[in-house]
């Protein structure tokens, strides 16, 4: 899903969409500074040699003087020096600010995104999140390395330079300076056209980052399917549109660079034809013209960066509005994360939980849908399990979601050991209620960090959950224990493997109520029942909700609830329920056809 920007073409001007990288730049500061005053003493230093030429050649060249001419060529030879020392002084100084800025700028967009709530992540595409964390800082990066320092150092080397010039030769250099009005109302019409075609590049690779993500993210989808001939048209496609696009930019800029370039070029040519006419009228000396034109080949690289250097600009303010947007997100505040209890809901065993007329209905959802939850209530009591049955597309993942509050009831309440739990913090819901998805999720990292994700204990809690789920046995069995690092989302375990580490994941947490989307549903027959038991475990020491899809987990559960559209249409137990609700025993019944929410309605 692209997030185009809805005032392209100008809505926000470069500059201001740059000063919001202000925050970033300060504690930076002195050695911008620093930085750019040596670019400008370098540019100085370049200026300086032309006059040094011209003191030669009409001094100690004109008289014979030899000496004196070793003499100028020394300074002349010190001049350069002196540049190429303080650029290479620049260079270092500038390491740090621009590793540090980009550094702080991931940080705080990986921090933010992780705040962000469920919902928004809906409407981003993972792809896009990427290219503004990777890509788009990498602009901005440049940005700061060149165009940030290099063109106010460019805008005081072109005053400076056009002084000397005129007072040298006030005609010659009104010739030389006649294309600068011309360019700048070229670079003002550039500005919104090469900005729109530069937003317009960078959402294509956000899109195209996406599809890269999903093929490899979803490899075994692809090849089991054999669509890899289906994701490489796509992603040639999403190439092709982005290539098209760097085209039109690179077209924009040839544009204005060959502008930048041909005409300062033109009226140099101009002034030198004058300028030797003068000389040899004898109305000018031959050292002053060359220290004319050593000052104009001086400010050339200055004059024909420039559209490199505004481009840069332009760039660096569409990856920054990208970086920005996100940011906008409204992201859930700090402290309401921060896990800690308050101290009347710090209780320890396992919880009760009581939903009271909970409604729900999802932002994007069209306005003929039913809500996805109607007057629901239920009470859990301590220790219990209640399973969620319905059919698919009948609230049960809308319903665990509410729980940790990855979405908030539009009606009712939920209340945790008598408290609504939209007066917890975040934070403090989190630590006392686990979740776990039918697909466990599993990061790249070893067996303990998994199981662990930032849960403190030590060892002997990390042995005792793993235990509990019967997966001390095949961790010991690797080659590294607990140690052994997984691949990405644990590629390298089987799936009951993987099931187990997340189960695991819950036990370490001790948490009061545990929410589970059916963990035994993505498992063939036989690990099924090998993961029965150890499901088994993590319910009896704790409350739990369990959707369920099939008997073997309802069969764990004290009580079931029967979902039908939203609603809560039947509790009771398993054996209670089979026998007299017949939506129920057909929805339990293995191979029977389940009933759609479509056709319910
Ligand atoms: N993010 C969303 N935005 C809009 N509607 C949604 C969203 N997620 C789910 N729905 C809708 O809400 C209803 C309930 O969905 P839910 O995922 O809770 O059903 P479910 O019982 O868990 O289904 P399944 O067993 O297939 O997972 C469905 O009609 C679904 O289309």
């Amino acid at each position: 899903m692209t997030r185009l920007r809805q005032d392209r073409g100008g809505g926000t001007s470069t500059f201001r969409s740059l000063r919001r990288m202000q925050p970033y730049l300060l504690p930076y500061r002195w050695s911008l500074r620093v930085a750019t005053a040596l670019a400008a003493l370098a540019s100085l230093l370049a200026l300086a040699m032309p006059q040094v030429l011209r003191w030669i050649v009409d001094g100690p060249v004109a008289h014979h003087q030899p000496g004196e001419v070793t003499l100028g060529g020394l300074a002349l030879l010190l001049l350069g020096a002196g540049e190429a020392s303080i650029f290479g002084v620049r260079r270092w100084l500038m390491a740090s600010p621009l590793s540090g800025i980009e550094a702080h700028m991931r940080a705080d967009l990986h921090g933010h995104v992780q705040r962000l709530p469920i919902e928004v992540h809906g409407r981003w595409a993972g792809g896009q999140l990427l290219s503004r964390g990777t890509t788009d800082l990498q602009v901005l990066q440049q940005f700061v390395a060149g165009p940030f320092t290099f063109l106010p150092v460019f805008a005081a080397t072109l005053t400076v330079g056009a002084v000397i010039l005129l007072a040298e030769q006030w005609l010659l250099a009104l010739i030389v300076l006649a294309p600068i009005p011309v360019l700048i109302l070229r670079a003002y019409r550039f500005e919104s056209r090469y900005r729109d075609a530069t937003r317009r590049a960078q959402d294509l690779a956000g899109d195209l980052t996406t599809v890269i993500l999903e093929s490899v993210t979803g490899i075994r989808v692809v090849k089991g399917f054999r669509s890899s001939g289906e994701r490489y048209a796509r992603l040639r496609g999403r190439i092709q549109r982005l290539r098209e696009a760097e085209m039109h930019k690179a077209g924009l800029l040839g544009g204005i660079s060959a502008l930048v370039t041909t005409l300062p070029g033109l009226a140099t040519a101009c002034a030198l034809v004058l300028g030797a006419v003068e000389d040899e009228r004898g109305r000018l000396s031959t050292g002053t013209l060359l220290a004319f034109l050593g000052t104009v080949a001086a400010l050339g690289p200055s004059v024909s960066a420039t559209g490199a250097m505004l481009a840069g600009c332009h760039d660096a303010a569409a990856a920054a509005d990208r970086f920005f947007e996100v940011l906008d997100e409204t992201a859930v505040p700090e402290d309401e994360l921060r896990a800690g209890p308050r101290p009347e809901a710090d209780r320890r065993g396992p919880a009760e939980l009581i939903l009271e007329g909970v409604g729900f209905r999802y932002r994007d959802a069209g306005p003929e849908d039913p809500p996805a939850l109607r007057e629901v209530s239920l009470r859990i009591r301590p220790g219990e399990t209640l399973a969620v049955v319905g059919a698919t597309g009948s609230g049960k993942s809308t319903l665990a979601s509410l729980i940790p509050r990855l979405y908030e009831p539009g009606e009712g309440r939920i209340m945790l050991d008598g408290f609504d739990i939209a007066d917890l913090s975040l934070g403090e819901l989190r630590s006392q209620v686990s979740v776990a998805f039918d697909q466990p999720v599993l990061f790249s990292g070893t067996i303990a960090q998994n199981v662990l994700l930032g849960a403190e204990t030590d060892a002997a809690g990390l042995d005792q959950a793993l235990r509990a789920v019967q997966a001390d046995e095949f961790v010991r069995s690797l080659p590294d224990g607990a140690s052994t690092v997984v691949g990405e989302n644990g590629m390298s375990l089987s799936g009951g493997q993987r099931q187990r580490v997340a189960l695991a994941r819950i036990m370490v947490r001790r948490p009061r109520l545990v929410v589970l989307d059916d963990p035994l549903s993505a498992l063939d027959v036989e690990t099924e029942a090998q993961i029965h038991d150890a499901l088994r475990e993590v319910l009896a020491a704790t409350t739990a909700l369990v959707i369920a899809h099939r008997p073997a987990t309802a069969e764990l559960a004290d009580r079931v609830a029967l979902l039908a559209g939203g609603r809560v249409i039947a509790v009771g137990t398993h054996v209670e329920l089979l026998a007299s609700v017949p939506e129920y025993a057909q929805l339990m019944t293995p191979l029977a056809p389940t009933v759609s929410r479509e056709e319910e309605r």
